[in-house]
């Protein structure tokens, strides 16, 4: 695509190419992620994410992972979509509804300038359902289930935060070759639509440490639908209260569950690094 106007942004180190789809036409989106996302034949970046126009709501995002495959949500990009919207002036809310394929997200802008803001998103509601995660075990909730890989027995926790994320307590994540692990969990047939999988240590009631691999895009710095299953898996499983700080390769996300209306709160950074042009 010749002359196509992007921004790099990232949260917690997760990237993004994003595109204002108000004013660029865009193709081939899924082919685009892939050439794009190229980290030395492109810009780099863990997928392309599109603001586009909405009926229901202030603006729409679509998000592609950088193998073309197009994710129903993304918790990182959304809070960069709040900040990128805002500083280019599409809009001088700083509390915005956004259109995603896992329904309505809500963004609070918080501190910030034009290089980082604090944000805030009300995540919604996790989904527990086996079946609308969708992962193929009749146990619901989905915790702590014992999965064989390769001769090792994993207890995963499974949780939808409007895409699939599989959450695993242990220890010693510093050290794990999550490109040799991490797809054996992204591609088994236990998850139709395949897995994002967290790797989780427990510091203490309020706080985790995370590695995760995604689906689409392999191990990134940062995840933050991951962030928000790993805290409701967590809570769940009585490892921690309603209120933790999640440690991530690229960042921290605060990350509330919130007993009064059992939606998902995270806040953390937004960061914008450079703008440019495709020749
Ligand atoms: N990094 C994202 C999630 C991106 C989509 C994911 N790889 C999927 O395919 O579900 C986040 O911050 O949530």
């Amino acid at each position: 695509m010749k002359n196509l106007k992007f921004t790099k942004m990232h949260g917690a180190g997760n990237d993004y190419i994003y595109v204002n789809g108000l004013t660029e036409n865009i193709e081939n989106a899924s082919q685009l992620a892939i050439s794009l996302s190229n980290r030395n034949f492109g810009i780099g970046s863990d997928g392309l994410v599109l603001i586009l126009p909405s009926d229901s709501c202030d603006f729409r995002m679509q998000m592609f992972n950088s193998d073309g495959s197009e994710a129903e949500m993304c918790g990182n990009a959304t809070r960069c979509v709040g900040k990128y919207v805002y500083d280019n002036k599409l809009t001088d809310k700083k509390e915005i509804t956004l259109e995603t394929k896992a329904g309505t997200k809500y963004i609070t802008l918080l501190e910030g300038d034009i290089k980082t803001r604090k944000v805030t998103v009300d995540m919604g509601e996790p989904i527990l359902d086996p079946i609308l995660i969708p992962v193929n075990i009749t146990q619901n909730p989905v915790l702590n289930y014992p999965l064989n890989i390769d001769g090792k027995e994993w207890k995963i926790s499974c949780v939808s935060m409007g895409n699939p994320h599989a959450v695993v307590f242990t220890e010693g994540i510093k050290d794990f070759n999550l490109p040799v692990l991490g797809p054996k969990f992204e591609t088994n047939p236990i998850f139709p639509r395949k897995t994002n999988t967290e790797f989780i240590e427990i510091v203490d009631r309020n706080t985790l440490n995370m590695r995760v691999w995604e689906r689409g895009a392999g191990e990134t710095l940062a995840c933050g639908t991951g962030a928000c299953a790993a805290a409701v898996a967590a809570i769940l499983n009585n490892h921690c209260d309603r209120k933790i700080k999640i440690h991530l390769l690229g960042g921290d996300l605060d990350i509330e569950w919130r007993e009064s209306n059992n939606h998902v709160y995270m806040t953390g950074e937004a960061v914008t690094v450079f703008e440019g042009t495709i020749l």
